[in-house]
């Protein structure tokens, strides 16, 4: 098994949420969405230090929140950026600030995804460290259609598409470098896996699960509600 280090995301905004404040703080089941999703990698013994990257103005009240949680033993707290992709960078400076470099692994993951399994994180650390790079995402399902001025130009062949998902894991060396030459090119991905892509690089898929969505707008608190409470369930039976 590989061992990684961990970027989580959390300094966005939340705005498609509607919440009035940032997503990660609304309750899931009675316990914070940020608390979810860090218990997973705070839990994985594989997972040797996580660097969350916060809102400035955030970031006292996510200590309390890891205080009264009983977390925050493997985690620092650095600043983010405007855009997911600064936020990154700012994780990764943190990671070779602490002494990461080389061929060690490192898992990005938004904060926004509560939901990821600790066998898929082992699983997709394994898959990078022998790759270099590797992504969890799932298959599409629906029919794609490319629209222009609300006429469909094209229905596009689905068997070849994958919706990308985080965590998406890399070698030190690898995402550090993809993220210089987007920097000096001014190239702006919506993912990791893109930017090492744009340098040519290669980065293979492991499957993930529909569970591991991202709770962007507010019916996706119902469907959280839902993935928690079939999970307790789950664990009864
Ligand atoms: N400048 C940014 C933007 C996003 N993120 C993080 O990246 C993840 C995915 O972003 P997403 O949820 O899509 O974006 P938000 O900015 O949080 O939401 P919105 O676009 O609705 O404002 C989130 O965990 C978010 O906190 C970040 O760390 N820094
Ligand atoms: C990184 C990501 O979660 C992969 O699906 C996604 O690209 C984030 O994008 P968004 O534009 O912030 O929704």
């Amino acid at each position: 098994m590989s061992s990684y280090q961990t970027v989580l995301l959390a300094a966005g905004q939340g705005k498609r949420m509607q919440a009035g404040r940032n997503k990660q703080f609304l309750t899931i089941a009675g316990t914070p969405l940020l608390i979810h999703t860090l218990r997973v990698f705070e839990e994985d013994s594989f997972c040797q230090a996580v660097v969350l990257v916060a809102n400035d103005k955030e970031t006292e009240e996510i200590r309390a929140l890891l205080q009264e949680w009983g977390l925050g033993k493997k985690t620092s707290i650095v600043s983010g950026g405007k855009e997911r992709q600064d936020s990154v960078s700012c994780g990764l400076k943190a990671l070779l600030e602490n002494g990461a470099g080389g061929e060690e692994t490192v898992l990005i993951h938004d904060a926004a995804r509560p939901f990821v399994t600790k066998d898929k994180l082992r699983q997709l650390a394994e898959e990078a460290a022998s790759s270099g790079a590797a992504i969890l995402a799932v298959r599409v399902k629906d029919t794609v259609k490319e629209v222009t001025g609300g006429t469909i130009t094209k229905t596009v062949d689905r068997s070849r598409l994958w919706a990308a998902q985080t965590p998406q894991a890399f070698s030190f060396e690898v995402i550090a470098s993809a993220h210089r030459k987007a920097e000096e090119n001014d190239y702006l991905g919506t993912d990791d896996a893109s930017l090492v892509e744009y340098t040519g690089g290669a980065v293979t898929i492991v499957e993930g699960t529909y569970e591991n969505f991202k709770v962007t707008t507010p019916e996706d608190m119902m469907f959280a509600e839902a993935v928690v409470r079939s999970r307790q369930e789950g664990e009864r039976k």
